[in-house]
């Protein structure tokens, strides 16, 4: 399968010199962004025309003498501050790399230029080994050159690196040799290429999920529990609007359950054809998806199977047939009767019995397991709508966690 491989860095963490041997080693094609930064400053200080020959050679290059040096470089710096030539480059670039297969370079790669990129790796480097480096590679006379050019880039590129940081897998390269940096990455290609076929075992599980809960007898609304690795939590407000009758509240919870007793057990089938042999190049990973997701997983069963509640949290008042979250009911004007809860009445008990606040906390437990298969999480959490309010926005819901959504508008799964 054809991929892209973003590699971003601080200047002289060596994102050139690793990502060039790399795209050979893989067979794919080199583009350092930083090239296309220096090609427009070298024409802007010698202010010649625009040569589509040199252009053409900037890709797969990764030593271009003719843009190296260091006034050219300054140059390059100030022009990248100009966010019309930082859109310029990146659409190009990201023309250039659509059919996949390139390894491309830069500080913002994966963050800007291929956000998409299938593998992200961000290459560190303590500053004095960054400094050698740079000191050794190029024959300037003076090294305080150097070392204030090298201050004044890190300067502009440290909130770019930043961002990377939280998409990227960060490599410290100061004590790794250039071979071994290599091997590092091509490492985390393979690993995450032998999950490939867990991974479309995980997809096929994915039909399992889908629920249609009836609220009211006017709306249907369709419930699609995409992720696999669901957490129960569902907001308190939003749960209190999306379902004001009781019964629903109820049956909710009860296809809740039965959703995480079907994808528990399709975890279990997965697990037992996973390979438990020590010696297996995956074994690694399989234990952690193991601890992380098959715990977590079972985590849900369990919240949602234990019917061992705490106080309520929610109290019915049965005039208007609502939950609030106090015992005084505002439609109502009036205090909730504490007697009513120990009445006998069926479904308040069922209900009651699932408390939001326990299944919060088990949720919590559950959502510290994240971080395994962050690209996984990635991919389908891009499907969800990023809101934590839980609030009824005109005809969608929002649930927490950005892990379900609900929409009433043409009765079609949204997830
Ligand atoms: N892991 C490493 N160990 C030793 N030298 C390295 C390593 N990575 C890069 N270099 C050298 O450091 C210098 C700067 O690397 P380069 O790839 O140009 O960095 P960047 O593109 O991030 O500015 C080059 O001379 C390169 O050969
Ligand atoms: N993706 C990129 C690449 C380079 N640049 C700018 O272009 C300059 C030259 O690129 P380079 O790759 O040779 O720079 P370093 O990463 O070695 O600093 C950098 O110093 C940055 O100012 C950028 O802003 N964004």
């Amino acid at each position: 399968m054809p991929f892209n491989i973003a590699i971003d860095g601080l200047t002289a963490s060596g994102k050139t010199s690793i990502g060039y041997s790399l795209a050979k080693r893989l067979n794919f094609k080199f583009i350092d962004s930083g090239l296309f930064y220096r090609y427009l400053a070298y024409y802007n200080i010698n202010s010649t025309n625009f040569n589509q020959h040199t252009y053409d050679n900037l890709i797969d290059c990764s030593n271009s003498s003719a843009f190296s040096s260091l006034d050219i470089s300054q140059k390059a710096s100030e022009l990248s501050k100009d966010e019309e030539i930082r859109t310029l480059i990146n659409q190009e670039i990201k023309k250039l790399t659509k059919k996949k297969g390139f390894v491309v370079v830069g500080r913002d790669v994966s963050t800007n230029i291929l956000p998409d990129a299938e593998f992200k790796i961000l290459l560190s480097a303590d500053f004095e080994t960054r400094l050698g480096r740079r000191v050794n590679q190029l024959n300037e006379e003076n090294p305080q050159n150097i070392l204030y050019d090298i201050i004044t880039r890190d300067i502009v590129s440290k909130p770019l690196i930043n961002c990377s940081k939280k998409v990227s897998k960060e490599i410290n390269t100061s004590d790794l040799d250039s071979f071994e940096v290599i091997e590092k990455i091509l490492q985390i290609i393979k690993k995450k290429n032998s999950f490939k076929n867990f991974k479309r075992t995980l997809d096929q599980i994915e039909n399992l999920s889908t629920t249609v809960i009836t609220i009211t007898k006017d709306y249907n609304y369709y419930l699609e529990l995409t992720n696999w690795q669901l957490n129960s939590e569902v907001d308190e407000d939003a749960y209190v609007e999306a379902f004001p009758l009781l019964v629903d509240r109820v049956k909710f919870i009860e296809d809740l359950k039965n959703y995480y007793e079907a994808r528990k057990n399709a975890f279990f089938k997965i697990e037992r054809i996973l390979p438990k042999d020590k010696d297996h190049e995956s074994f690694d990973e399989i234990q952690e998806w193991r601890t992380t997701v098959l715990q977590g997983s079972k985590t849900g069963a369990k919240i949602a199977l234990d019917k061992s509640s705490s106080a309520p949290i929610l109290y019915y008042c049965p005039h208007c047939n609502h939950f609030r979250k106090i015992k005084f009911c505002k439609c109502c004007k009036k205090s909730i009767n504490d007697d009513f809860d120990s009445e006998s009445n069926e479904s308040v008990e069922s209900f009651e019995s699932v408390t939001l606040s326990s299944i919060t906390e088990e949720s919590q437990k559950f959502r510290k397991n994240k971080g395994i298969f962050d690209d996984v999480i990635e991919k389908y959490s891009s499907k969800y709508i990023s809101s934590q309010s839980g609030k009824v926005k005109n005809e969608y819901i929002f649930w927490s966690d950005n892990e379900l959504r609900m929409d009433d508008s043409d009765n079609e799964i949204i997830i």
